[in-house]
């Protein structure tokens, strides 16, 4: 089974400056540790608008919009294309915006096949343009692909030309909604505001918190993960680092106390991609500024190298 990397140097929808640098940090730490991955697969980059960054925003409760739809058009296509010749596309990117124009091109390789996403990360990212707490878009990728605006909970009052934008980014890749909200299973998410809740109990979304996870260890937390979504037909794994916990680097951008040890996020990555409806698996939200000595992509980079070899040897077991 073939393998594409898709780097995406997305800096422009986290509040803090420097995710856009996790991906040259992560071949950084590829050199230190005097690994060939980065020689050893196809790379596909994907460019970036962040000059979008040097003018003024005009959108503050979806900040700069109109890049980050700009983005998600690019990384649909080219997971899509990806998809398309048989290739599994393995997604590096900065901020977790990327994510909704992942999703919307395996849907655009897909439309008839129900699509499942485990999300690890310390946030619920299903904000819309009306809940947001600080404008920042990498908060609302699964709010993009369900189609969930939540206005009854509203705090903001976005602009009509925000609100077009947002039907632009909604409409990505195909029109209809990607997945279903309950479609979606959470992995070690403790940090959501109260219109993220509510989406949370109304479609009755499952989060496996960090102490369940202690509780069943990481390999059965995957399967547990993996059993929510048997009705699904395809499974997209999005894996935020701040999923882990902050104590073992400061190399992330909205970082959250109690987090994943990094075995278990090794652990529960590489067990998840064996599934074999496994499509695409995408990491996040490294960023090299706030660390000291490269700790986070030095160990994210090793869970990417072993979920790699796991997508790879599983899938061709099966092939
Ligand atoms: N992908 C992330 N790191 N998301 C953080 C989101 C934080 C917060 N919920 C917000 O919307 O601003
Ligand atoms: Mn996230």
């Amino acid at each position: 089974m073939d393998i594409k990397l898709l780097t995406v140097r997305s800096e422009i929808a986290a509040g803090t400056r420097g995710a856009g640098m996790g991906i040259d940090a992560l071949i950084v730490a590829s050199l230190d540790q005097k690994s060939t991955f980065f020689r050893d697969h196809q790379v596909q980059n994907i460019d970036d608008v962040n000059n979008i960054l040097f003018t003024n925003n005009n959108f503050p409760s979806a900040k700069h919009i109109d890049g980050v739809l700009t983005m998600l058009r690019r990384v649909c296509n080219a997971t899509a294309s990806t998809l398309e010749k048989n290739i599994t596309p393995i997604v590096l990117a900065g901020d977790h915006s990327t994510a909704a124009g992942t999703i919307s091109g395996i849907k655009k390789a897909h439309p008839n096949k129900r699509l499942g996403v485990i999300w690890i990360d310390a946030h619920a990212d299903f904000h819309s343009p009306f809940t947001t707490p600080s404008g920042n878009m990498h908060g609302m990728p699964l709010a993009m692909v369900s189609h969930i605006d939540n206005k009854e909970e509203a705090v903001n009052t976005p602009s009509d030309e925000t609100l077009e934008l947002w039907e632009d980014i909604k409409n990505v890749g195909t029109e209809d909604k990607k997945i279903e909200p309950s479609d979606v299973v959470f992995i070690g998410v403790r940090d959501t505001e109260q219109p993220e809740n509510s989406i949370l109990n109304r479609h009755n979304i499952t989060n496996i918190t960090v102490k369940e996870v202690r509780e069943l260890g990481a390999l059965n937390t995957a399967q547990k993960a993996l059993d929510q979504l048997s009705e699904c037909d395809m499974i997209y794994i999005s894996f935020d680092v701040d999923s882990m916990d902050p104590s073992i680097s400061k190399g992330t951008g909205t970082p959250v106390a109690n987090g994943l040890s990094v075995e278990e996020a090794r652990i529960i990555n590489t067990t998840l991609v064996k599934d074999p409806k496994v499509v695409c698996w995408e990491m996040v939200e490294v960023n090299p500024t706030l660390d000291q000595n490269n700790i986070m992509a030095n160990n994210a980079f090793n869970i990417l190298t072993d979920t790699v070899d796991s997508i790879k040897t599983s899938h061709t077991e099966l092939a």
